[in-house]
């Protein structure tokens, strides 16, 4: 049977404040880029070993946990993704995790959409992409104590393409992606259960999405492996109780060694990453 959880919102501000951590640790198994050992096993059995082990690693440190889809789809190993998370919600209930998947379809398929990330995977929130508009966010957002985390300022450099041109919308100009905090700020969020995704590669447009959006958590990406400033972003997007982020990093936590320490190697770099965070909030 399945235990309900406590609504997505609910979740991540007490894990801010308990774990005293605003990080995200975002669950990306590539096969290629796993300890050797690992790689030696079908890889099923090696995408689960691996994250449920940094699952363990890292949870002293977590506010939420990412896994991406994809590195599971990929490899047709959804149903590893499914036991991952029933895993998490057992052993580390009070950690959210928040299914990345980026979705983003007219309403009767993105019903589907939302019937796996919610019911299927049991995530406690979702990505979604707002490029198709309100009735295809929607049928998230009807899962009312489930987080519905969109797209706004994306951490890749071909996002300013189409986020960052103008848009004119009642006489007021301005870029795409600030309409999109807008848009969710004020009509989509009727439930409290959306926060945005913003790049921190770009912690200016941190700054603005987050003087649009009060204290609306933000997700983001780009620190680490990408080579976000850390300290930069904190400034632009922490909220005034010293919370409302959450910082992931993948590649620099989940591959901090390819040896078999690699799971100290996680835990040594999240719990250094905390700290980082710490001292500037
Ligand atoms: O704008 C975005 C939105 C999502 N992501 C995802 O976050 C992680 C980043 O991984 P790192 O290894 O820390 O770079 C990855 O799953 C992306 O799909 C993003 O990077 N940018």
């Amino acid at each position: 049977m399945i235990t309900p959880r406590p609504a997505f919102m609910q979740q991540l501000n007490q894990a801010w404040h308990t774990q005293n951590s605003l990080l995200c640790v975002g669950l990306d198994p590539d096969i290629q880029m796993m300890p050797t050992h690992l790689q030696a096993l079908p890889i099923e059995q090696a995408i689960f070993e691996f994250c449920k082990t940094i699952i363990d690693a890292t949870a002293p440190y977590a506010c939420s946990f990412k896994p991406q889809i994809a590195y599971f789809a990929a490899h047709s190993a959804e149903h590893v993704l499914q036991d991952l998370i029933a895993y998490s919600h057992t052993h580390h209930p009070h950690i959210p995790v928040i299914l990345d998947a980026k979705r983003g379809d007219i309403g009767s398929t993105a019903t589907q959409y939302a019937i796996e990330a919610f019911d299927r995977y049991q995530a406690d929130a979702v990505t979604v992409n707002p490029y198709m508009g309100f009735d295809s966010v929607e049928p998230y957002l009807s899962y009312s104590n489930k987080g519905v985390i969109v797209l706004c300022r994306t951490s890749n450099a071909g996002g300013s393409d189409l986020q960052f041109l103008n848009v004119s919308v009642d006489d007021h100009t301005r870029p795409l992606y600030q309409h999109v905090a807008h848009l969710v700020a004020d009509k989509w969020n009727t439930n409290g259960q959306c926060a945005l995704v913003v790049g921190a590669t770009f912690p200016n447009e941190v700054k603005l999405v987050r003087d649009l959006v009060g204290d609306m958590p933000l997700l983001i990406p780009g620190i680490g492996a990408q080579g976000g400033d850390l300290n930069a972003t904190l400034k632009a997007g922490l909220t005034e109780n010293g919370t409302g982020v959450m910082i992931n990093s993948s590649r620099g936590i989940i591959y901090a060694s390819k040896g078999e320490d690699f799971a100290q190697a996680a835990t040594v770099a999240a719990q250094g990453l905390v700290q980082a965070m710490n001292a500037l909030r």
